[in-house]
């Protein structure tokens, strides 16, 4: 993973970084990478995260997934629990089809479970905490789905979870085979482990070269952003930030890597989003948004860098000649070189409107470049967290909500639910 910050410094930006303030904040850096890597080192809650590349045992997901016999994939979770596989399903060329079920939306639940051959397809339920509501229900409502298709759902459902918690207890009623999710790693940070990976191996995706691509980024790490791209990304983020830019816009220039800037969005979000401070990640695709996005942020409240991510090679497909009136610059050319040429235009758009954007470069979308864009914008957001001086693996705002719905629901006594009756109304109809 390559990192241009070029277009952030106070020569291009306004307000921008300067050289000097980068030189400043390198020593805070080197304060948090010290940091980083003690925790690393402990494997102390979060910063373990940082040493899946090495504690992921691939060998372990393969053997639990090679019973599994299917032709699609059914990821049941939510948030952490979901991003990571759908991200590597939607990045990687895999042999199955992977839906995720994220969300409990029953015309959608239904819609999905009744397009699907039941007797072909796997069900992975994965939960960190065993006790999320929304993934409960759905597998609840997959597994009632695979009873009513004659399909037994016990042959076909592979679990991971923690050590406790009701979805570990359903693993032991039915001997569900059951992975463990990684100790100390918050969903949020789990995509290299049995959370994610599963996924991939199921659907022949290259486990190895997504781990070596997360080692090689696990290696670029030092005490230094002048010489650690994702230091140099998370550092120039939070300074950015400190200057007003508090929307993050995920703009990657793949339709590969859509779904990456949904993940980018809760790591994002769930980390840095505390005690007042944070980015709100936006989530873009390029060149699609430049047609509908890009005014605001060239135009707009002077409040939203841009980080624009591509792949330096990729597949291409020429565009044929035309003698069409206006055309025959296109004619000869290529989509893959048009692309191109909108990524570097709208850096430069933005630049000339003198607001900042990052630029990352992987040099292909494939295992190994996913692996370094997973893992470089974990370290990435830790490191950002370090200067925001946050708690960056705890997410304690969304707890309100869950106990609000499922007070709602009868499951118990809460003053939430309470507040959510006393809602102050001003209908307009
Ligand atoms: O894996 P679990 O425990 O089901 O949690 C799912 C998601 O819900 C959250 O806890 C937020 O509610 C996320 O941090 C997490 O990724």
């Amino acid at each position: 993973m390559e990192i241009d910050i070029g277009n952030a410094l106070d020569s291009v930006a306004t307000p921008g970084v300067s050289r000097a303030t980068l030189e400043r904040l390198d020593g805070r850096v080197a304060d948090a990478h010290a940091r980083i890597e003690a925790g690393l080192d402990g494997r102390d809650h979060g910063y373990a995260a940082l040493a899946l590349p090495e504690t992921a045992d691939p060998d372990a997901i393969q053997a639990a997934v090679d019973p599994i016999d299917c032709e699609t994939l059914l990821v049941v979770g939510i948030g952490g629990s979901a991003l990571g596989a759908a991200t590597v399903a939607d990045t990687l060329d895999l042999d199955i089809e992977v839906h995720t079920l994220d969300n409990v939306d029953p015309a959608h639940t239904r819609e999905l479970l009744d397009s699907l051959d039941l007797s072909r397809t796997a069900i992975h339920v994965v939960s960190r905490s065993g006790t999320t509501a929304e993934t409960l229900a759905n597998f609840l409502v997959a597994r009632e789905a695979m009873d009513a298709a004659g399909v037994d759902w016990t042959e076909r459902t592979l679990v991971t979870t923690g050590q406790a918690g009701n979805l570990r207890n359903l693993a032991e009623r039915h001997d569900l085979p059951a992975l463990d999710v990684p100790t100390g790693v918050p969903g949020r940070f789990s995509a290299l482990s049995t959370v994610a990976l599963p996924a991939a191996a199921l659907g022949g995706g290259d486990v190895e070269a997504l781990l070596a691509g997360a080692r090689s980024e696990a290696e670029s790490l030092s005490g230094s952003l002048f010489e650690t791209p994702a230091y140099a990304y998370g550092a120039t983020s939070y300074a950015l930030a400190q200057r007003g830019w508090r929307v993050n816009a995920m703009m990657p220039y793949a339709e590969s890597l859509e779904t990456f800037a949904e993940w980018f969005a809760q790591l994002w979000a769930e980390s840095l989003g505390k005690e007042g401070v944070g980015q709100l990640p936006a989530r873009a695709l390029g060149a699609t948004d430049q047609h509908s996005q890009l005014q605001l942020y060239r135009a707009g409240p002077r409040n939203a860098m841009v980080t624009l991510v591509r792949p330096r090679d990729r597949p291409d497909l020429p565009i044929p000649e035309t003698d069409l009136e206006g055309l025959s610059y296109l004619g000869g050319a290529s989509l893959g070189g048009l692309l191109d040429a909108e990524f570097e235009a709208t850096e430069a758009s933005l630049a000339a409107a003198g607001r900042p954007s990052i630029r990352v470069e992987l040099e292909r979308v494939d295992a190994h470049g996913l692996g370094e864009l997973l893992y470089g914008m974990e370290a990435a957001c830790i490191l950002a967290g370090e200067l925001f001086s946050i708690p960056t693996f705890e997410q304690p705002a969304v707890e309100w909500g869950k106990r609000a719905a499922r007070g709602l629901l009868g499951g118990g006594e809460f003053e939430e639910a309470r507040a959510v009756e006393e809602k102050t109304r001003l209908l307009i109809d």
